[in-house]
């Protein structure tokens, strides 16, 4: 039996933020999920679900506010689900996120130096950061909308605009919607079945001012070309246009095998301090491009290269890590989906599907997994490779924490770096400094 029940009343003090943005209290020991309460703030709060080791509530009435809280600066905030933390100073986030990452560390990791966690690297302006919109579409009262979905929901909000996005994305996607209107080509409405067009995505890369869109559709139909000629007319910079196919209106994304290159070439370019990638719609590409680039500057620096270095790129995606460091190296082997096209460019590059193609001993391992951390094949190279260093890149501090209680039986936990990716909202990624601990540098000799 729980301390609490559902409708509850109760004060509560907020203690720290967790991993999805709210307020978490304690309420005789069981742990309490305040949405939109900040830490430092005393609270009467509802409760609205009570589960066997947590209980979920909303705020009733602030009793004591955090100096931290801030006015909103989107209109749709407290509906839409993109973003969670715009009503808490940004360099306080920024603080919470590092926390995070401690609280995550805690949980998983018995014993550590706490002082290896630095401070989260922000962005001096951080709207407008969002280079690639995947939003849903829908017909609603006549007329074709783009939106967001609200938090934890699939109810669609339309919004006009997204201050976090790029200011071209929301340019591009209010022509589209202008056109869509135009040519009587229309958004899916779930009331009536009829529309086809369920999300639309764009991407522009910001260096070089390029876009790139896709039309999601859950039924074959042909985007009419006038449509397409108004648009590239409209955008030249739109030099990639997909049509790809979800029969799942609510599910975001695309199977990849689905989609057509309707307008065009395949990629679009970005670069990223003097590197250019070529990027298809369905492949990882960073969202947010300054950060980015800090993000790969300090893989490589925690790294500290030298020539005589062999490296191993283990989720590379469109390789960035690789490019930026493998003229500091001897030698780059890269593990590479099966989709991702290869880099002619990199001459000392050793592409592999399997660790047994690795012949060499491995100095540096550069791990940046995908939000479910490390594969069962990355613990293999760990145990098989007994790499010198791991330079691991994270977006998810839960994950990481779980990995690393593995990983530090044989590593020493030497610096942890937040980054702030996804301002406004509560993800955090950060990289991870490990070094080969002295007794297993023996045994592997
Ligand atoms: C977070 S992304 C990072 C990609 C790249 N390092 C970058 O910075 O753009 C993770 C990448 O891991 C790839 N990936 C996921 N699971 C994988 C696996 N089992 N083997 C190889 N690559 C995988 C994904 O396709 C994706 O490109």
């Amino acid at each position: 039996m729980q301390s609490v029940k559902i409708n509850d009343k109760i004060n509560l003090k907020i203690k720290r933020m967790g991993i999805n943005g709210e307020g978490i209290a304690y309420h005789e020991k069981l742990a309490i999920f305040i949405e939109n309460a900040l830490p430092g703030e005393e609270v009467e709060a509802i409760i609205t679900q009570v589960y066997d080791n947590r209980a979920q509530a909303k705020v009733y009435k602030i009793i004591k506010e955090s100096d931290q809280r801030i006015d909103p600066f989107c209109v749709v905030y407290e509906d839409c689900g993109g973003c969670q933390t715009q009503h808490f100073d940004y360099s306080a986030m920024l603080d919470q996120k590092k926390d995070i990452v401690t609280k995550s560390l805690d949980r998983y990791i018995k014993k550590y130096d706490k002082s290896v966690i630095q401070s989260t690297i922000g962005m001096e302006n951080p709207l407008h950061y969002r280079n690639k919109a995947a939003l849903p579409v829908r017909k609603l009262y006549g007329k074709n909308r783009f939106g967001m979905y609200a938090r934890n929901s699939s109810t669609f909000i339309p919004i006009d605009d997204c201050l976090i996005q790029n200011e071209n994305v929301n340019i591009i996607l209010k022509t589209i919607i202008k056109l869509m209107d135009r040519y009587d080509v229309n958004g899916y409405d779930p009331k009536t079945k009829e529309g086809f067009i369920t999300s639309l995505i764009v991407r522009v890369s910001e260096k070089l001012d390029e876009a790139q869109v896709t039309f999601v559709i859950n039924n074959k139909i042909d985007i009419p070309n006038k449509l397409i000629d108004e648009l590239i007319d409209i955008h030249p910079e739109i030099i990639s246009i997909y049509e790809a196919y979800n029969s799942d209106y609510q599910k975001q994304g695309f199977n990849p095998d689905s989609k057509t290159l309707i307008y065009g070439k395949e990629t679009i370019t970005e670069n990223l301090n003097g590197h250019d990638f070529e990027v298809k719609t369905d492949e990882f590409f960073q969202l947010n491009t300054i950060q980015a680039e800090k993000f790969y500057q300090q893989m490589k620096s925690m790294a500290n290269l030298n020539k005589e270095m062999i490296v191993l790129d283990a989720y590379s995606g469109v390789s960035p890590i690789s490019k930026y460091v493998y003229e500091n190296v001897r030698k780059i082997y890269i593990i590479k989906d099966e989709h991702d096209s290869i880099d002619v460019n990199m001459t000392n590059a050793y592409y592999i599907n399997k660790l047994s193609e690795i012949a060499d001993n491995i100095d540096v391992v550069f791990f940046d997994a995908s939000r479910t951390g490390l594969t069962e094949a990355s613990f293999l190279a760990l145990s098989q490779l007994k790499p010198k260093k791991i330079i691991y890149g994270s977006c998810n501090p839960s994950t990481l924490a779980k990995d690393l209680e593995k990983i530090l039986q044989t590593y020493e936990l030497k610096e942890i770096k937040p980054l702030d990716m996804f301002p406004y909202t509560s993800l955090v990624e950060s990289i991870t400094l490990l070094e080969l601990k002295e007794t297993n540098k023996d045994i592997k000799n």
